[in-house]
């Protein structure tokens, strides 16, 4: 998604350097800031560990940071939470709604909570089941709800009461591809319809890239990298090309590719790692046949070769320094090792 809305207003959203650990010196943010333009989508994308839940919790009032600053809805966090509660709507990674209650007693609740009754309440009841598609299950018991149905109702519960800001913290974890983009587009017309701002955590480059007007890549506690997702693909020269390795290189043969690759005409940002190689290539198709003479030329078989336009993934590689997937594992590793040394 794109846009060309600009904004005098005030940021919906604002932190700043905000630092977060936890004991066993586990440290969660390492100077995180984030801006959201009201009425836009924001999308904190990283793999796991990366610390968007610690933001999203410190942003809605459920964490306080160990130094930083951070307002919503032009509020103070730390100063004024209550005001900024009621400012919000949460969309928590694991469900609030009461399975034994029907989709429509969990919404009369959690309306009654933010002290909508009798008319005023039905009437906002009837129409999140309408726009939400869950009118015809209204009655029956959440717990016999499918994935998808559960999310769309905790989405409606975190809109009771119109709220300004809604977080999503990882909207469509868990859901089958179809009942994933029937989310994408629930939230798609959220944003474009009711001009409420949403700051989304994701997992999903593609959902990101989807859904939000601006990214920040988060990676250790921190942003490394902030824009749209086309400025983003855009600083991305040229083609990404990705070759696999008959067999793994060690630094010596690292270190001889990487130099014989870098002075090759219309090739960049070479990066070798084990049976990987990736690169930025002026024009792809032209630079796959000289880019496979020098492999040849240096006695280093190629298994596959491919050339695509640059995704999201390869701007996390550029500014992460690593492939999604592998921060994505690292960061299971180390918990792995925080639980197992009992940081948790
Ligand atoms: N309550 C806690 N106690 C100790 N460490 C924690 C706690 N909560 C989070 N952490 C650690 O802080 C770091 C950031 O975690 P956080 O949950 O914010 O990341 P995340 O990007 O949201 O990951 P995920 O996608 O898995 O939710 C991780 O190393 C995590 O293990």
């Amino acid at each position: 998604m794109s846009s060309t809305r600009t904004s005098t207003r005030a940021p919906a959203v604002e932190a700043h350097q905000l630092i977060k650990t936890y004991p066993g010196d586990v440290t969660a943010l390492n100077g995180m800031d984030v801006t959201v333009e009201p009425g836009t989508v924001f999308g904190l994308l990283g793999p796991n560990g990366a610390g968007k839940s610690t933001t999203v919790k410190i942003l809605t009032t459920l964490a306080r940071p160990d130094s930083g600053t951070a307002t919503v809805a032009g509020h103070d966090v730390m100063r004024h939470p209550d005001r900024v509660r009621r400012a919000i709507g949460v969309v928590a990674q694991n469900s609030g709604a009461d399975p034994t209650a029907t989709g429509r007693e969990n919404l009369q609740l959690q309306g009654r909570l933010y002290g909508l009754k009798g008319a005023a309440l039905t009437e906002r009841v009837d129409e999140l089941l309408d726009r939400f598609s869950l009118a015809d299950a209204a009655g029956r018991p959440v717990k016999g709800y499918s994935g998808g149905m559960r999310r769309r109702l905790d989405v409606a519960l975190g809109l009771v009461h119109r709220p300004e800001v809604l977080f999503l913290d990882e909207p469509t974890t868990g859901l089958d591809p179809e009942a994933r983009t029937a989310m994408w587009d629930e939230i798609g017309r959220l944003a474009g319809e009711e001009g409420l701002t949403i700051l989304l955590t994701t997992h999903y480059l593609e959902e990101a890239d989807r859904l939000a007007e601006r990214i920040a890549i988060v990676d250790r506690g921190r942003v490394v990298v902030e824009g749209t997702p086309d400025s983003l693909k855009g600083e991305l020269r040229g083609d990404a090309v990705h070759l696999e390795l008959r067999e793994a290189v060690g630094d010596a043969g690292r270190t001889l590719l990487r130099s014989t690759l870098v002075g090759l005409p219309g090739v960049h940002e070479v990066l070798v790692d084990g049976r990987r190689v990736s690169a930025r290539a002026d024009d792809g198709a032209a630079a796959m046949p000289v880019l496979l003479a020098a492999f040849e030329r240096v006695g280093v078989g190629v298994a596959a070769a491919t050339v695509a336009r640059p995704s999201l993934d390869d701007v996390y590689l550029r500014y992460a320094g690593r492939r999604y997937s592998e921060a994505d594992a690292d960061s299971a590793e180390q918990l792995a090792v925080a639980v197992a040394g009992g940081a948790r």
